[in-house]
């Protein structure tokens, strides 16, 4: 047949062409988790060396989280409706967000809680860990449900109504937000009782407190769980000790679960992505395990 010679050598170019850009990417991502797998606890989290991109999410974060913007942004939670979907198809539609900031990845949220769920899966731990590990960022909906930027979704957290705690990365971020020249919000207890208990206070919104807001009802998820999600974000009471004027000897237990729970949110942020249609049906059956098929959010 006239044309198949020439057919069969343009197919193999291409083919040819094509192997070259896969053995490229190959190369490209060996060398790139090679250099990831590399990375050793003291690469992350630092914040000194980030980019512009995180400092300025901070000082935003920073000057507009006041008691008066908490309290609404609560008051909205209770009187609104959002959205009503299943645990699944909300981590398909967090997927588009990319987090400003977080200086350790850049991938999808998908990928992040696949990736976080699977090291707790590898470690051996419960299955209800293992879901938490996969639900524990989709408060970031918030974003796509009229939050009023980044920063009122994501970021660390921090308690409002009493001074700022000089814990929280950029601490000196805090000169433009009012609530530093309240007398009483900037003083040591500021609007809380001595070991209150960390019930009692409030801490910065963001998707940590609006999703255990969510869960809270709508879970089986145990205590420790519904912990991990609600204070995965306050590293400067989970790492750095802050705020033990306002802790209660009740905190101490759920200090430990998160604890546990930090390093896989953390540092399986270097694995490789996970493969998401492969991983899906273990997931969905732990997700019909823990939740209803349908949520409020
Ligand atoms: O829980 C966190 C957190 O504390 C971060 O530092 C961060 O950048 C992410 O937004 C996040 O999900
Ligand atoms: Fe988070
Ligand atoms: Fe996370």
């Amino acid at each position: 047949m006239p044309g198949t010679l020439l057919d069969a050598r343009a197919f193999d170019e291409t083919c040819d062409a094509v192997d070259d850009v896969n053995v490229l990417k190959s190369e490209i991502w060996n060398s790139k988790s090679e250099f990831d797998a590399q990375k050793d606890k003291t690469q992350f989290r630092r914040y000194e060396e980030a980019c512009d991109r995180v400092k300025n999410f901070y000082r935003e974060q920073h000057e507009n989280q006041t008691v008066e913007y908490n309290i609404k942004a609560r008051v909205e939670f209770k009187s609104k409706k959002r959205a009503r979907m299943g645990v699944w198809e909300a981590i398909e539609m967090l997927n588009t967000l990319v987090d400003e900031s977080d200086p350790d990845t850049s991938l999808s949220q998908i990928e992040h809680l696949l990736q976080t769920a699977e090291a707790i899966r590898r470690d051996g731990k419960p299955e209800w860990m293992q879901v938490t590990g996969l639900v524990h960022d989709l408060g970031k909906l918030l974003f796509l449900f009229g939050s009023e930027g980044q920063w009122d979704v994501v970021g660390d957290t921090f308690v409002v109504g009493c001074k700022f705690s000089d814990k929280i990365i950029y601490p000196d971020t805090f000169g433009n937000n009012p609530d530093s020249y309240d007398p009483v919000y900037s003083s040591e207890y500021g609007i809380y009782r001595p070991n209150c208990g960390l019930d009692n206070v409030m801490l910065s919104w963001g998707h940590d407190e609006y999703l255990y807001n969510v869960l809270k009802d709508q879970s089986s998820l145990p205590a420790e769980g519904l912990a991990m999600i609600r204070y995965h974000s306050f590293y400067p009471w989970h790492r750095e000790n802050a705020y033990n004027h306002l802790t209660s000897p009740k905190d101490l237990k759920i200090l430990e679960a998160v604890r546990a729970f930090n390093p896989y949110d953390l540092y399986s942020k270097s694995d490789a992505p996970c493969d998401v249609e492969k991983l899906k049906p273990y997931y969905q059956r732990l997700i019909a395990k823990y939740f209803p098929p349908v949520l409020d959010w």
